[in-house]
């Protein structure tokens, strides 16, 4: 049987370190595709030629042509811009969505069968332009966030409980932005909710607000560390475990950008949530049960990508 194919949109810093993974863990070939001539060719061959050493078997190929991707089975986008100290990720909005419109286009005439993963920011916005550009049906096309901040809510968690990472579970929902909601009661150590640790002593209220606001603020941190551009290790990972949780059919339960349509009170609209991702993409959104202050930030959060969306819809017509 042919290994999978695994197309990706985007050749900088996130698309190397996730061809990169890709080769480590066998999950299929690899197409790196960029406008920058030589940066996927050279990506490309330079990881190929680790695989003596690392031992994996992974074909690995650099591209400016969209054929070159045909019958992706899935596809990462990253292409398009980061950004810089001081700004913030909606200030993207304008550069990003004309990248969306190409990719969509390339992906919808060359993978349309594909699992997409989007990553490109204004994360939530950009999701919703990438499916409507390329048309693919909504439960292919996703974006990753979540996975990516309740990691970084995971390892403040355990930074401050002095316990395996591995035993800390975290659920943040909503938009990838400044009003993301890290959802304290459902997430836990080893089952025990973060309001029962706060109870037994393990922390205080305060120390979880401020891990739950630097939570909020972990991308501006590491761009204010970069200087240069923005996170990018923890960003592919888990965008590969999402890959990887469809590729194997794994039936992962992940928050990620999916299209909710009843449920969360939303008629068809692209916002973080759990979801189970398997063979069939986004198999289920997973309605948790919130209380009044948790739906006050999730309704919160909703209201930013809406203004992101109208937006898209003034900036680019055939999107209205
Ligand atoms: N969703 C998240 O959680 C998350 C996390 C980190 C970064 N991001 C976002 O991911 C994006 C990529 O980040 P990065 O660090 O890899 O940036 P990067 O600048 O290193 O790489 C982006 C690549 O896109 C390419 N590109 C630009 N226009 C293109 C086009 N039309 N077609 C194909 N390729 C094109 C560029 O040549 C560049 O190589 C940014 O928008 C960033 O904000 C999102
Ligand atoms: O913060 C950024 O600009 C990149 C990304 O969205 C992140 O959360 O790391």
């Amino acid at each position: 049987m042919a290994r999978p194919k695994i197309a990706l949109i985007g050749a900088g810093q996130i698309g190397g370190t996730l061809a990169h993974l890709t080769a480590i863990k066998e999950l299929g070939d690899v197409v790196l595709f960029d406008i920058a001539e030589g940066i996927p060719e050279g990506k490309a061959l330079d990881i190929a030629e680790s695989g003596p050493a690392e031992g994996f078997d992974a074909s690995l190929k650099g591209t400016q042509d969209y054929a070159d991707i045909a019958g992706a089975d899935v596809c990462i986008v990253t292409a398009g811009v980061p950004r810089k100290p001081g700004m913030s990720r909606d200030d993207l909005l304008g550069i990003n969505l004309k990248v969306m419109k190409s990719v969509g286009e390339g992906i919808a005439k060359h993978a349309p069968d594909a699992f997409v993963i989007c990553i490109t920011n204004p994360l939530d916005a950009m999701v919703w332009a990438l499916r409507e550009f390329s048309g693919l049906p909504h439960e292919k096309v996703c974006g990753m966030a979540g996975v990516l901040d309740s990691a970084r809510f995971r390892h403040f968690l355990a930074e401050e409980f002095k316990v395996s990472m591995k035993d800390v579970t975290a659920f943040v929902l909503g938009g990838h932005g400044d009003t993301m909601v890290p959802l304290t009661r459902y997430s836990t150590v080893a089952g025990i909710p973060l309001p029962d640790l706060v109870e037994m002593g393990w922390t205080t209220q305060d120390k979880l607000d401020a891990i739950v606001q630097r939570t909020r603020d972990g991308g501006a941190e590491i761009v204010g560390l970069l200087k240069t551009g923005s996170a990018f290790y923890a960003p592919a990972t888990s965008a590969i475990e999402m890959a990887e949780a469809y590729l194997k059919d794994q039936k992962r339960l992940l928050p990620c950008a999916a299209y909710v349509d009843n449920a969360y009170g939303l008629d068809g609209f692209y916002v973080g949530v759990p979801t189970v991702i398997g063979a069939g993409g986004i198999e289920r959104v997973v309605e948790i049960k919130m209380n009044k202050d948790e739906q006050a930030m999730f309704n919160n959060s909703v209201d930013a990508v809406k203004g992101l969306v109208a937006a898209c819809k003034g900036i680019d017509e055939t999107l209205a």
